[in-house]
């Protein structure tokens, strides 16, 4: 495994920031991005909502309160029956909102609700607005309709379906019952604070979209660098700090399940004469291609390359025996063999070859990790002494 991990977080990264700094997603993300926001998007106002349909809906009161003061005796009840029914609406939504597993469908059922909350407040003002407490249910409708843009947590698109379609169904509502509308006085309170509304709600949901992104890209941030603090620069493999963790890691976990663990060391052959020869910087382009090629034989996902140190490269496969780790070996020097890095100042072959050391245990109590490297560390020697471009397995 090589932590190609950093190239698919430095694109993320891009693709976040260009959004962010481009004026297309206003409303909407790119398809993939929008359904996750969504998702992310209803869960939260379903949940902010539980909160906010109390105020809301304590509002509803203070205000159903102070109309009812003023209203004129005769129209108190009709007033009351009729306005009961916003009150039920709001409910409705808030008890919906108390079931997590209606979140997902939030905008379905705040559109509808705050859809039929505006319809009545609509037919309300329409058919009992009269003389001087005209004003009053106009100003109470003005109320509702704004409460529905910028209270409830709607996206723009669904407050604005709820607002004009509860006022459309006013309308077919009020045309029903045939009573006439006042659409000078309507246009300047209805329409208006539609209008007013809108703009509300579009801030918020551009605003909340603009968080949401921010919010991704402080997370894509914090994973790039906690992969980098476990990278080798020159390489792109894992480094040595974060092969330690993975070493004691794998070693606890085949303790536990009783399974074969094998690590290989991987080394260089005449590195210092290639660099001594070449330069410091044909040595640094050899040894990523080293890597490239070590790294092709770690192909589960369980498996795991670091950069030891310098020259030194290391392997761990989890739940594999020693044939297996041997076969794995075989490979690697064919590998290498093939990838045919020119070494001129080699006395054993004209390419680049490499020497390894290895072995696999079921680990036991009272047995150390580090012992266990030390071994086929010595076991790597060996193999520089037997005459390098080999393998030797160590007696654990
Ligand atoms: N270019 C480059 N060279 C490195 C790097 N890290 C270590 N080296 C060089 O690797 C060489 C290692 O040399 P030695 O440990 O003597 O081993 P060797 O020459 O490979 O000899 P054997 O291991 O016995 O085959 C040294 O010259 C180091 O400078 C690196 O990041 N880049």
């Amino acid at each position: 495994m090589k932590l190609n991990d950093t190239d698919v977080l430095t694109l993320e990264h891009e693709k976040i920031t260009k959004l962010l700094h481009s004026r297309k997603y206003f409303l909407r993300f790119p398809h993939k991005l929008e359904k996750e926001y969504r998702y992310h998007y209803q869960n939260e106002a379903a949940r902010e909502f539980r909160t906010r349909g109390v105020i809301i809906f304590l509002l509803y009161v203070l205000l159903s309160l102070g109309i009812y003061q003023l209203l004129p005796a005769s129209q108190v009840w009709n007033w009351f029956v009729l306005y009961s029914w916003v009150g039920s609406c709001v409910f409705v939504g808030w008890v919906l909102s108390l079931f997590k597993r209606f979140s997902q469908w939030f905008d379905v059922y705040t559109c509808v609700c705050c859809s039929l909350a505006i319809a009545i407040t609509f037919v309300i003002t329409v058919v009992l607005a009269s003389g001087e407490s005209s004003i009053l249910y106009h100003a109470a409708m003005m109320y509702a309709v704004v409460i529905v843009y910028g209270f409830v947590g709607m996206r723009f698109y669904t407050a604005t379906l709820a607002g004009w379609s509860g006022g459309l169904l006013g309308i077919l509502v009020t045309h029903y019952i045939k009573h006439p509308i006042d659409w000078t006085i309507l246009h300047r309170t209805y329409t208006f604070s539609s209008f007013l509304g809108m703009s509300l709600v579009f801030a918020t949901d551009h605003r909340h979209r603009q968080n949401y992104l921010q919010g991704l890209l402080n997370a894509v941030q914090a994973k790039q660098l906690e992969v980098l603090s476990h990278q080798d620069v020159l390489t792109g493999l894992a480094n040595r700090r974060y092969l330690d963790m993975v070493m004691q890691r794998e070693w606890d976990r085949a303790m536990r399940h009783q399974t074969p663990l094998a690590i290989m060391m991987v080394d260089v052959d005449f590195f210092k004469n290639y660099n001594d020869h070449l330069g410091h910087i044909e040595g640094d382009y050899c040894l990523k291609l080293i890597a490239d090629g070590i790294a092709k034989i770690a192909t589960r996902s369980d498996d795991f390359v670091a950069r030891y140190g310098g020259e030194e490269f290391f392997l761990l496969f989890a739940m594999t025996e020693e044939a297996q780790a041997i076969l794995q070996a075989k490979r690697l020097l064919e590998v290498i063999n093939d990838l045919a890095i020119p070494h001129p100042v080699s006395t054993i072959s004209k390419s680049v070859t490499i020497s390894i050391g290895l072995a696999s245990t079921v680990p036991q109590m009272g047995q150390r990790p580090v012992d266990f490297i030390k071994k086929v560390d010595q076991a790597l020697y060996k193999a520089k002494s037997q005459g390098r471009n080999g393998f030797v397995v160590a007696e654990i």
